[in-house]
């Protein structure tokens, strides 16, 4: 069977020539990080077509056109490859770093075919720089090897780790085959394997970024879905989500929940607008956050009310965090129109008991003895728990 070498080259151009307009019109859709990358993309599909239409055209244009200009345009692409990724992967670009490794494989290019023609110099020189881009690229995704570790990482590992065994079989037959010096669009086996696999890598590549944008994006999405957007906490959703998981793990009087709610709030609201009231629940949420155990979970029910879970906790434990709670909340200062603003804090306690069949029923007793706190005059805490009849509340005042 003969293998065309010029004919591989131009469908692999081809190939990225129309991959390339989809992802740019695609970026559209995008925002912040992911649009730039997108766009990286799209850009490395039109320079790799470019110098593989050149590297084609190797016995048909001039070696300036077919060697200087396209490698130097494919350096640019592969920088530009580890630039888009690792800019997905949420690490530093290392810009100068790809440069150096581009600028130098290039220059030595151009020596060993301008200076001192040299075939197998050229591919060593370029697999040496490849093997640098490759190295910055599968540093980062090298999590994705972990067990539970990203599927999509795992399969542009996969492109990745396919490219550089694609190389290392073209520098094994330049080292140790009969051939001396082959040339780029000689039919070897080497060649062959490396040119059909560049043909194939913009579309394999392409997907496997894909898979991982839309895999960053739902993670995104499923983290944004979770978080209370003022105080970057977990919001109501996620707080019952959490419940049910804890619930599953507790046994009766080995986890408990506070309920607290910010006392008069509605006096800041009306006396330093929305946004002060905003400032000053952001602040508490912070201020409570750093009070809680490890293991604790904090999140906002909605307004000015917060919930802990708090696990293998019992009531003794909790009524002693919940009294921290309100004692640090009571000293924490907000600057609001320029004055120091303090509010304090009331709170419900609950420890699981053995009839409770789930976590509703608990937050609800905790929910009644927040009522009771409140209405025994504020700034304390209330459980109905260790003496299950009567409202037992630590006064505050
Ligand atoms: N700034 C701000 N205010 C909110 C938010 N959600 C609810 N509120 C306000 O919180 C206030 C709650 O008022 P109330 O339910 O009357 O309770 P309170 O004034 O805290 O009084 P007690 O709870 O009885 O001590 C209302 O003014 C709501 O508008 C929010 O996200 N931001």
């Amino acid at each position: 069977m003969h293998i065309d070498l010029v004919t591989l080259s131009l469908v692999g151009a081809l190939q990225a020539l129309l991959l390339a307009p989809l992802l740019l019109a695609a970026t559209r859709a995008y925002t912040g990080v992911a649009r730039q990358s997108l766009r990286i993309w799209g850009t490395v599909l039109v320079l790799q077509a470019l110098g593989w239409a050149l590297m084609g055209a190797r016995n048909q244009i001039s070696d300036w056109l077919s060697i200087v200009l396209a490698n130097g345009v494919l350096m640019i692409s592969y920088a530009e490859t580890a630039r888009a990724l690792r800019l997905l992967l949420g690490v530093p670009p290392r810009r100068g770093l790809l440069a150096a490794i581009g600028i130098g494989g290039w220059l030595g290019i151009v020596w060993f075919a301008q200076v001192q023609p040299d075939y197998p110099m050229r591919v060593y020189i370029a697999t040496v720089s490849l093997g640098g881009f490759l190295l910055l690229l599968l540093w980062p995704l090298r999590h994705a090897l972990r067990r539970g570790g990203s599927t999509a990482q795992r399969v542009m590992l996969l492109v990745l780790v396919g490219a550089a065994a694609g190389w290392f079989f073209r520098v094994c037959e330049l080292v140790f085959g009969d051939v001396p010096t082959p040339g780029l669009l000689a039919a070897t086996p080497g060649n062959i394997a490396q040119m059909i696999y560049s043909a194939m890598e913009p579309v394999f590549a392409s997907v496997g970024f894909l898979l991982m944008y839309n895999e960053l994006a739902q993670t995104e999405l499923r983290r944004l879905a979770r978080t209370d957007a003022l105080t970057g906490m977990l919001n109501r959703f996620a707080l019952d989500e959490m419940a049910q998981e804890l619930f599953q793990r507790t046994t009766p009087h080995s986890g408990a929940v506070l309920m607290i709610d910010v006392d008069h709030f509605k006096a800041i609201n009306d006396r330093f607008g929305h946004a002060g009231g905003d400032r000053m629940l952001a602040t508490l949420a912070r201020g409570i956050g750093r009070c809680l155990r490890e293991g604790d979970v904090l999140g906002r029910v909605g307004g000015e009310e917060f919930l802990v879970l708090l696990p293998d906790t019992g009531i003794d434990d909790a009524l002693m965090l919940a009294e921290r709670l309100r004692t640090a909340v009571s000293t924490i200062q907000v600057m609001l129109d320029g004055e120091p603003q303090r509010v304090t804090v009331s709170i419900g306690a609950a420890v699981r008991q053995a009839e409770d069949k789930s976590p509703g029923t608990l937050v609800r007793r905790a929910d009644r003895a927040l009522y009771a706190a409140k209405s025994a005059g504020r700034n304390r805490v209330a459980t109905l728990d260790a003496m299950r009849t009567v409202a037992n509340v630590t006064d505050a005042g």
